[in-house]
């Protein structure tokens, strides 16, 4: 039978790495064989970590820019395109970020895609002792949008673009 791969993101506040990595190798055995995504900083400090215990292991890590340099974006872009399924986002909750606006869409993405996503470490525990995080048979609802998305379909609004740009010109 095929392994079944989560598809995860990692990401934490400076005040929250030594959380997060401690979290990941407390998990690590749960952890090998999945595909994962992180911010700049917080992936390079987690995957020495995973070295330096499983020194044989081959992990599948991602590594994207900074997360105020872009990495918070560059996550939320992944995950619209589907390629992340679980985000553990441990967020600093007594710091202003200089990149609070990135935070907000990372986070904000990941309920418009109905991911499994967490900002804190207790919650983290929760997910990954879920019997869903290991069951195949297991698929988030992924939310359908057409709707959304066909709202202009009718084109009025070219329309009427179009007759009051007229009605402009002729003014002129
Ligand atoms: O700031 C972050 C998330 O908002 C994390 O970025 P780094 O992992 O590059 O520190």
């Amino acid at each position: 039978m095929e392994k079944l791969v989560r598809k995860i993101g990692l990401v934490a506040h400076d005040a929250m790495k030594k959380d997060l990595i401690e979290w990941v190798l407390w998990n690590s055995e749960l952890l090998m064989g999945h595909k994962f995504y992180c911010t700049g900083t917080t992936g390079t400090l987690i995957l020495a970590a995973l070295k330096e215990k499983h020194p044989d292991v081959e992990w599948d890590f991602t590594i994207l820019k900074s997360g105020p340099l872009g990495g918070d974006q560059q996550m939320g872009s992944r995950i619209v395109d589907g390629e992340i399924d679980y985000l553990f986002f441990f967020t600093d909750p007594m710091t202003l970020q200089p990149h609070d606006t990135d935070v907000k869409a990372l986070t904000r993405l990941a309920g418009v895609e109905n991911i499994v996503f967490c900002c804190n470490r207790s919650t983290a525990d929760h997910i990954i002792s879920s019997p869903l995080f290991l069951d195949p048979a297991y698929e988030r609802t992924v939310p359908d949008y057409s709707n959304y998305a066909k709202r202009f379909e009718n084109k009025q609004v070219v329309a009427e673009a179009v007759e009051s740009a007229k009605r402009r010109k002729k003014k002129k």
